[in-house]
């Protein structure tokens, strides 16, 4: 594991912000970690990142304890968190250059990051008058210069349009082609769903689930979706044939799939107690609305 946390906790006076989180983050994962606003996600960054003092609970990165290994371990992370640290007065290769210098980086490693994240064309423009997603990707080649085998963002994509998301995604993938693990935190999994390899899902500091995206869509059950103008009668008739109904709306129901005869049968039995179906189907939920499940209802 890249990242490992056991029993994690942090409060600010007696509010318990982060409750005894265990990540487990894997190399050369893309690590969508999500929750809604306020659920302890910047807080859990700062403190792998160690910004903040660990409250309860160990944090094992590259597999040693984060705390006795500081300096080692940090050396090896990029981080981009809140706003990029950004000089506007200087173009963007300026601002690269700038923190090559400190960290004694060549000029090469400057253009191959340019052109990481596609801002070449760029580079010689002042980066105050960059677009929001032209900073944020300055941002991230800026954390990406010392070459770290683990880049940590936090909501990246806050605030950006979707082309300017759809950059960011690729170029996260990009990154992790590079044999680098990206752990990035967002409030919305429909960002995330499409590069992330694994999630973690937390909640008022709580892990609510995590996994592999393929586990994410494996809890998402299927179900029969019967479009009826008669939602009662038909629900009271599934009901009456032993049919459990998970939904019943002004204009359909959900019942929870079982098999390709299931439907069919159902159909039969609708329409022969002279109940009119309009169209009768097999859907999954799509991940967002299994996402504010997770995080509505499970707290
Ligand atoms: N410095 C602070 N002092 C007191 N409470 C804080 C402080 N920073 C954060 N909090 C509280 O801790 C909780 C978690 O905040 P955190 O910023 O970690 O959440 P988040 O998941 O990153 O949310 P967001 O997406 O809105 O940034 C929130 O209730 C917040 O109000």
């Amino acid at each position: 594991m890249v990242i490992q946390t056991n029993g994690l906790s942090f409060s600010f006076g007696d509010q318990q912000v982060v409750k005894s989180l265990s990540l487990e983050v894997p190399a050369g994962s893309i690590y969508g970690f999500l929750g809604p606003n306020g659920a302890g996600k910047t807080t859990t960054i700062k403190m792998l990142l160690n910004l903040l003092k660990t409250g309860e609970g160990s944090i094992h990165i590259f597999d040693k304890e984060l705390n006795s290994n500081r300096i080692g371990i940090l050396k090896q992370i990029g981080s981009l968190i809140e706003q990029p640290a950004i000089y506007h007065h200087l173009t963007g290769k300026e601002n690269l250059m700038n923190r090559a210098m400190l960290l004694q980086v060549k000029e090469q490693r400057v253009d191959d990051m340019l052109k990481l994240v596609q801002l070449t064309a760029a580079a010689g423009k002042k980066a105050g008058q960059y677009s929001l997603g032209m900073k944020q990707r300055l941002g991230i080649a800026l954390a990406l210069l010392n070459d770290p085998k683990l880049l940590i963002l936090d909501e990246p994509t806050n605030g950006l349009d979707p082309n300017g998301i759809i950059e960011i995604r690729e170029l996260m993938l990009r990154i992790v082609k590079e044999g680098k693990t990206v752990f990035v935190s967002s409030h919305l999994l429909s960002e995330v769903e499409k590069m992330a390899t694994h999630v973690g899902i937390i909640n008022h500091g709580k892990m609510m689930f995590q996994g592999t995206i393929g586990d994410l869509q494996n809890i998402n059950q299927p179900q029969v979706y019967i479009e009826t103008d008669n939602t009662v009668d038909a629900a009271n008739l599934l009901k009456r044939h032993n049919l459990e109904v998970s939904e019943i709306a002004n204009d359909h129901l959900l019942i929870p799939f079982t098999s390709k005869q299931q439907i069919s049968e159902m159909n039969a039995l609708l329409v022969q107690n002279g109940i009119t179906v309009f169209g009768i189907n097999k859907q999954h939920k799509d991940l967002e609305r299994l996402f504010l499940d997770i995080t509505t209802n499970r707290n």
